[in-house]
């Protein structure tokens, strides 16, 4: 049974292809309410409000995927969850138009007065004079980060006649041309604008952006409005500036603590505020929560997610394209780990052939992963296998290469270790299989699955039967022997695939066989 905690409000109807599933069980609870089961959970399901942290995560030792039916992760330990082999997942398109909608529903609200003269008419005045407000036509607007929210929030702007500045490092001269916009300096945006609306992750770069620094580089008479994530206006900062009348007014829909509670910015009658409402619509929500729904059955299924926050992206062809060479690769890191059982600096792995074309990237972290799960206790994936590479101090790369040893392609894989270098071949043969073809100097040709016996020999008559003897006397029934050797009576090498594996006893008595230098069991 694949066990999920919901434990923020996801839309029901979103959520309905997982409820139709029978392996899978849904269970709405905030996690302080599903403590006694937290330790149950394959999958967790939120929004914003849920802290997914380092300690929450050490009482879901079962946690596979995190599902974040939205865009922002910054309440998400993203760090954490690499660490322990989680993947992160988010709806990073879903709320989109919502919150760009509600980002121009607080700009007219800011410019019109609207919430202070709905509380004035409710409180039966009729105070029209109180009310006057601006056009939003005409109007300079900044956009701090143009990234999906932004960018729908200019195509609005345009559409009231507004002249759009944007502010984002990382907006490429093509896009920005593509989307009608001039790219400006962040000084000219805060400089030039008469309204500025935030739109960039909450990261170290963006926290206090709008700092006193930079709103004292405001125009006088300022909007600012903030439907991205708080703090990226520094609230503490803002207050003088509200006080001197530098700035005419802020909306806010996030806030740094939320909720907020008693915030000093609510004194200020120009300053309206929504609880977080920016994707806070039917649409929205059905559609966060159907983009995880499909994520979370796609990763149940064994196959690639569209949507990772800490994975590399792969479509599904794609996916299907790479999947033997990221199992061949797998097996490989696997093998060569348990072969090498020393420690080890660096993995070098050369694509060549077919395999050179595709998306190695994902091929290698499997490979990665099959070398670590061997030698690490915890989970091991594609998702912290370079993570924990690094913290052991293991280097890794990728080399492309023409040689190809006569296959359709080939994965070879150098691991230098301490005094030791050793190189592992191997290729995929469609509806055939995989098959490693060069194992520690030797031509070979087996495949790489089941329980292994290596060995490694003096090539003389007679070797294979003491083997294969030895073996049979302890009931060890032999599936499949490969032999190869460099020279007639020089060194040789065989490598056994076993019907069971062998204990201690039986690999020491094989050790004890004249001529014979080395047998190691390996695990596949
Ligand atoms: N209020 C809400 O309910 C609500 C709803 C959806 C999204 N959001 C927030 O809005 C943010 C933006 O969402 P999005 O989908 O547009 O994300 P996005 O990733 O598509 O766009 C973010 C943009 O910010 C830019 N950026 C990053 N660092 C920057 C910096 N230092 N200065 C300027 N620009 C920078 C990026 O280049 C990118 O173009 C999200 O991170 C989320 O926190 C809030
Ligand atoms: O990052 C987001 O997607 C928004 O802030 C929406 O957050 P919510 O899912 O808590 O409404």
């Amino acid at each position: 049974m694949f066990r999920i905690l919901v434990s923020d409000a996801i839309s029901e109807e979103g959520l309905a292809p997982l409820r139709k599933s029978e392996q899978i069980e849904i269970v709405q609870k905030k996690v302080t309410e599903a403590e006694d089961r937290l330790h149950e959970f394959d999958a967790l399901l939120v929004r914003s409000a849920t802290k997914v942290t380092e300690e929450l995560l050490s009482k879901m030792p079962n946690l596979k995927i995190i599902g974040r039916a939205g865009v922002g992760v910054d309440n998400i330990d993203v760090e954490a969850a690499t660490k322990r082999g989680i993947v992160v997942i988010n709806a990073p398109n879903g709320n989109t138009v919502s919150a760009a909608e509600h980002t121009f529903a607080m700009m007219a609200a800011l410019v019109r007065h609207i919430p202070q003269a709905h509380v004035s008419v409710k409180s039966r005045e009729w105070n029209r004079s109180a009310f006057v407000g601006t056009e939003l036509q005409g109007k300079h607007l900044g956009i701090i980060g143009f990234g999906r929210i932004g960018s729908e929030v200019a195509k609005r702007a345009r559409a009231f006649g507004m002249i759009v500045h944007v502010y984002d490092p990382f907006l490429t001269k093509e896009r920005a041309e593509k989307l009608g916009v001039s790219i400006h300096t962040l000084d000219e945006v805060l400089a030039c604008s008469d309204i500025i609306t935030v739109h960039t992750p909450l990261t170290k770069e963006t926290k206090g952006l709008l700092g006193e620094k930079n709103l004292a580089k405001t125009k006088k008479g300022v909007y600012l409005i903030n439907c991205a994530r708080g703090g990226i206006i520094d609230e503490k900062a803002l207050i003088p500036f509200l006080q001197s009348g530098h700035v005419a007014g802020v909306a806010l829909d996030v806030f740094e603590q939320e909720p907020p509670g008693d915030h000093p910015l609510f004194a200020f009658d120009n300053v309206i505020v929504t609880p977080h409402l920016g994707a806070s619509t039917v649409e929205a929500q059905l559609n966060v929560a159907t983009q995880v729904a499909e994520e979370v059955l796609q990763f149940l299924e064994g196959k690639p997610v569209t949507s990772s926050i800490n994975l590399p992206t792969l479509s599904k062809d794609v996916y299907e394209k790479i999947q033997a060479f990221y199992n061949l690769a797998k097996k490989m890191g696997m093998i060569a780990s348990q072969y090498m059982n020393i420690p080890v600096q660096e993995l070098s792995v050369t694509y060549a052939g077919t395999v050179a074309d595709l998306e190695t990237t994902y091929i290698t972290r499997s490979l990665l992963a099959g070398f670590l799960r061997p030698r690490v206790a915890s989970t091991v994936n594609e998702v912290n296998a370079a993570m924990i590479a690094k913290e052991r101090g293991i280097t890794y790369g990728e080399k492309f290469s023409d040689e190809t040893h006569g296959y359709a392609n080939c994965i070879s894989l150098t691991v230098q270790g301490e005094n030791k270098t050793f190189t592992i071949k191997g290729t995929h043969i469609p509806n055939y299989g995989d098959r490693i073809v060069h194992f520690d100097g030797f031509t070979i040709d087996f495949a790489p699955e089941g329980h292994l016996l290596y060995i490694q020999h003096q090539d003389r008559p007679g070797m294979i039967g003491k083997v294969g003897n030895i073996l049979g006397e302890h009931q060890v029934n032999i599936a499949t022997m490969q032999v190869g050797r460099q020279q007639a009576g020089g060194k040789a090498i065989m490598m056994l695939s076993l019907d069971k594996p062998i204990d201690d006893a039986l690999l020491q008595k094989l050790t004890e066989i004249e001529d014979i230098e080395t047998a190691k069991r390996v695990e596949v």
